[in-house]
């Protein structure tokens, strides 16, 4: 069974475009839960331009699954997540200027920092993942870093998933049994999507959670949009 984890800095990003509280995360962070979504994930970025500080707050009374919270440990973001004390940190290697994620953690290059960082977060009750390539070595440091889990960068899977290169799932299979063996536990993320997702979890037997925003979101306005058009058509007869 992998758990669905709905990342919702969208509903964010939707919402600081008009300034005011529309669409409401906390809000829709409750609903995806109703609708039976196993945890809720946000990814605050210091620019705070999707999901902010306050709203990682706001949520934590609110998410009664799996709260996790990603980001690039800077002091910031550290000082928060040991406040909130989430489920899951998902510690992610992003510049400050990245448009999204793009790259996981080397972790043999930035093994002493993860360590410090992860055993401050594990001694605070927190579960850590490390956002990583699907690259043996990478899986290796991760290992030594002491953190509970990996997350397995998912963008290039789905890229060739997208070109009609199944192949392309290679990588991750072995990178899970190579973590399998080492006793990691084994999340994923980024661009998965109804096209991709049954595929993907398939070969992956040991995967115990996905993270998934920016299709998941966009399908459901694919989804919803004609129930709401028939809508206001009532309402303007
Ligand atoms: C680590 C990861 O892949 C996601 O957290 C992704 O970065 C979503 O963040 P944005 O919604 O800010 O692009
Ligand atoms: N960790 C990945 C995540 O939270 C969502 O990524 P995406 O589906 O928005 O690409």
């Amino acid at each position: 069974m992998t758990k669905l984890s709905v990342n919702i800095n969208k509903i964010a990003t939707l919402r600081n475009s008009r300034g005011g509280d529309l669409p409401n995360v906390v809000q829709f962070a409750k609903d995806v839960q109703r609708f039976g979504a196993e945890g809720v994930t946000i990814h605050p970025r210091p620019d705070e331009r999707h999901i902010r500080y306050q709203d990682a707050y706001d949520l934590k009374p609110e998410v009664y699954t799996e709260y996790n919270i990603e980001g690039n440990p800077i002091d910031k973001f550290m000082a928060m997540v040991l406040e909130i004390k989430p489920t899951q940190v998902t510690l992610v290697p992003d510049s400050v200027d990245a448009l999204t994620s793009n790259a996981g953690w080397d972790t043999v290059k930035h093994k002493g920092f993860l360590i410090e960082v992860i055993q401050e977060f594990k001694n605070n009750g927190i579960r850590t993942s490390i956002f990583v390539d699907p690259v043996l070595k990478q899986i290796e440091g991760a290992k030594e870093t002491g953190t509970d889990r990996i997350e397995l960068y998912t963008e290039a899977f789905a890229d060739e998933y997208n070109l009609g290169n199944k192949k392309g799932i290679l990588p991750y299979t072995e990178c899970a049994d190579l973590a399998d063996s080492l006793g990691l536990g084994i999340n994923a993320g980024h661009d998965l999507s109804l096209d991709n997702i049954q595929f993907f979890k398939e070969n992956m037997p040991n995967l115990l959670e996905v993270s998934i925003g920016h299709a998941l979101i966009s399908e459901s306005l694919y989804l919803g949009v004609e129930n709401v058009i028939q809508m206001y058509l009532q309402k303007l007869k």
